[in-house]
């Protein structure tokens, strides 16, 4: 139906008179403001448009050589498969919700085999992804805040998370990162940064409802200023218009990560497996730190006082096996034979807390690959 439509309105432009680029150009404008009202995202729209543009810009270069009616309907047909067709055009350009069908065991298989000794994230994180994705009316957006130590993965697991949504993850134009010391560095701008994120987020949630926001370095956010999202993380239909129950925001922070370093620290402690540490160990504990912490992005902050944070997620401390690990996924994904003995002689030159025990690897897996640089530097 959708295409016969189309197709009958082509058909109806060739007789229209004018020919040429300019009148293919708006052809596809208007196939393009069609595809919107049928439902298309405005990423795709604006592709369309950009399509048209090409037109235009081609016609001085003689694309005009080209007989009109064989380059209209040429076009015309183009158009009309993208969008009786939309997966069709994703082969070739990035849509938004490029994989509308968050595969759940592509997700878990990547969990499993890249993210090292994070039990409780990974459960958290296919669970509360997928179920999400899976939700076509979801009643908010999925709002995650993932805390630990330095070096744990958590922007590891956002990028997988981004990754397994969009092909091009973290690079995807529907992922977006906001470093805080870098984005919004000066404290005397707070009101200015207000204004910016939230234009910013709304213009994008527009353009792509499932678009993916990720707050790097939350505990080094000026106060108050994260409070400036909640109207787009609350369970609103709308808010002037936009809905943003589709979106996922991920906050990624350190605050917290003392406590979870001694719940893990008392579980080894006590002998008992750090797999045996469960969520409700640390969660709530987890949301009041990072309330009460002064030098939290989520100090006092409404999102938390109001339950808008979904999941806490916590990111334990990582011991010189999962080093071994992360070394070893490494040599891998550089493409050298796993050499024992050199990952052994990394993970030795970590430095390990408490002083005593030297359990834990005080800056996580995140500098094992510049020592690795070391032993292949030839
Ligand atoms: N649990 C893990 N499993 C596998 N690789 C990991 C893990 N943690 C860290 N890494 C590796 O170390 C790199 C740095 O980790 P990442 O940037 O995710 O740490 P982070 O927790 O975000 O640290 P920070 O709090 O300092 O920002 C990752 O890109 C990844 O290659």
């Amino acid at each position: 139906m959708a295409a016969a439509g189309l197709a009958g309105r082509s058909a109806r432009y060739k007789d229209g008179g004018r020919g040429g680029a300019e009148a293919e150009a708006e052809r596809a404008l208007e196939l393009a403001r069609e595809a919107r009202e049928r439902g298309w995202d405005a990423g795709s729209g604006m592709k369309l448009c950009r399509a048209a543009l090409g037109v235009l810009l081609l016609a001085p270069l003689g694309v005009r050589a080209v007989e009109p009616i064989s380059l209209g309907l040429a076009l015309a047909g183009v158009l009309t498969g993208y969008i009786s067709y939309p997966r069709l055009y994703c082969l070739f350009a990035e849509c938004c919700v490029q994989k509308p069908n968050l595969s759940r065991k592509e997700l878990q298989k990547d969990l499993n085999s890249k993210l090292f000794g994070q039990h409780l994230a990974k459960k958290v994180i296919l669970n509360a992804v997928s179920g999400f994705m899976s939700n076509a009316k979801p009643k908010k957006p999925l709002t995650l805040s993932l805390h630990g130590w330095t070096g744990t993965g958590k922007n590891f697991a956002s990028k997988i998370i981004a990754e397994n949504i969009y092909e091009g993850g973290l690079n995807s134009d529907y992922v977006h990162l906001f470093v805080a010391t870098l984005h919004f560095p000066h404290a005397s701008n707070v009101t200015l940064y207000k204004d910016q994120l939230q234009l910013w987020i709304r213009g994008n949630v527009s353009a792509c409802a499932r678009s993916i926001f990720i707050f790097d370095e939350m505990d080094k956010m000026h106060a108050g200023l994260i409070d400036a999202i909640k109207p787009f993380l609350d369970y609103y239909d709308h808010v002037d218009g936009v809905s943003y129950q589709k979106a996922i925001f991920i906050f990624l922070s350190n605050a917290g990560a003392e406590r979870i370093t001694d719940v893990a620290l008392d579980f080894w402690r006590s002998g008992k497996q750090r797999e045996e540490i469960k969520l409700k160990d640390m969660e709530h504990a987890l949301s009041v730190s990072a309330f009460n912490n002064r030098n939290s992005g989520f100090w006092h902050s409404s999102l938390i006082d109001r339950n808008l944070i979904d999941y806490f997620v916590p990111f334990l401390p990582l011991e010189y096996k999962h080093l071994k690990m992360c070394i070893r996924s490494e040599m891998q994904s550089r493409g050298y034979e796993v050499d024992e003995d050199i990952v052994t002689r990394v993970a030795e030159e970590m430095t390990f807390f408490p002083k005593e025990e030297r359990i834990f690897s005080d800056k996580g897996c995140k500098t094992v690959f510049t020592k690795l640089d070391y032993y292949y530097d030839d």
